[in-house]
């Protein structure tokens, strides 16, 4: 599947608002400009105002003018997250955009008790790749939010990766809890989780989805080595969802895709009022659109 094919069903499910923290940055407002011009929703832009103007005028004539935008002044990059994120709590915004302020800032004010967006669930990372030379997405949950998550969390990321594929049309995703092995080894802590979110996901804790662990990520995404392997799973080969068991494996994994496969990706935080697009200044144009469309088709 293609990631260009969200950019369609993104314009088909009405008009959606996405509010952007900090908008005073380059390539956000060009990512901007490209999902207004692709009509794929409208924006209000949190910060620094002067310099959010002086940007769109230089370099985003046609966006300058269109009614899908409005700007709305923040004295600092953190009360602008606030702003951003009060607008998405108060339903002015279906989807939170992050600008220039760090990770790490936006998501304190994401998880802010008093006006953060909260559920009582994990938030966490879920990037949807088009890898070349595969004709599925493989979606790697979490690269960037949960440092070290514990079975429980784990389960719940599982879960929000679920809810992200079957909003792109994966109806029921075969997930893979990634591993070093296939087998399970009670020195390997991600074995043992992987194992416990299969039963869980037979028991029924773990719905809509068909999960089998521990893979190796060859055995996962490849029949011939899970064949060579012996392995009978009906998730083996063909996952659509590959869990990681930390975020150094999922980070590394997401820019090897990247960076050595030339994948494309798009990515969200799912799991909190609305989802959130975290990109970062290393993230291509079109990938910051993929993510703005992948977060507007999983928006309630
Ligand atoms: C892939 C490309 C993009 C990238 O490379 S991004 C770069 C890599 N990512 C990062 O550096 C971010 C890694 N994560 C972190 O730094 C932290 O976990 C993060 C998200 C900032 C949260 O840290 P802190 O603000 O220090 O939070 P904390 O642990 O003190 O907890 C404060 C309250 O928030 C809650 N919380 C933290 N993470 C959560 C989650 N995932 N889901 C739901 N709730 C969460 C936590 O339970 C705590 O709640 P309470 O105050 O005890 O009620």
């Amino acid at each position: 599947m293609k990631l260009d094919s969200l950019l369609t069903k993104a314009t088909q499910y009405g008009e959606k608002t996405v509010a952007v923290a900090a908008a005073e940055d380059e390539e956000v407002l060009e990512a901007v400009a490209e999902a207004i011009k692709l009509n794929l929703a409208s924006f209000l832009l949190f910060g620094d105002q002067v310099k959010i103007r002086e940007i769109i005028n230089r370099n985003h004539s046609a966006a300058a003018e269109s009614p899908k935008l409005e700007i709305l002044h923040a004295e600092s990059p953190a009360y602008a997250a606030e702003l951003a994120v009060r607008a998405v709590k108060e339903q002015k915004a279906n989807v939170l955009m992050k600008g220039n302020i760090p990770t790490a800032g936006i998501l304190k004010a994401v998880l802010n008790k008093e006006f953060g967006l909260r559920t009582g669930n994990v938030l966490s990372h879920v990037a949807v790749f088009e890898v070349p030379g595969f004709e599925r997405f493989t979606i790697v949950t979490d690269a960037a939010m949960n440092i070290a998550p514990d079975l429980n969390q784990k389960a719940q990321i599982l879960k929000n990766a679920v809810e992200i594929a079957r909003s792109i049309g994966i109806e029921k995703p075969l997930a893979a809890p990634i591993a070093a092995v296939e087998v399970v080894n009670p020195a390997m802590q991600a074995t043992l989780d992987a194992s416990a979110l299969t039963l869980m996901n037979q028991r029924g804790q773990i719905k809509d989805c068909l999960v089998d662990g521990p893979l190796a990520l060859d055995n996962a995404i490849s029949f011939e080595a899970a064949e060579h392997k012996g392995i009978k799973s009906e998730v083996a080969g063909q996952a659509d969802i590959l869990l990681v068991p930390t975020i150094e494996v999922g980070n590394t994994l997401y820019k090897s895709l990247v960076y050595f496969a030339k994948a494309k990706v798009g990515a969200v935080i799912a799991g909190a009022k609305a989802p959130i697009v975290l990109t970062s200044r290393a993230d291509s144009a079109e990938s910051k659109v993929y993510s703005l469309a992948l977060a507007i088709c999983s928006a309630k």
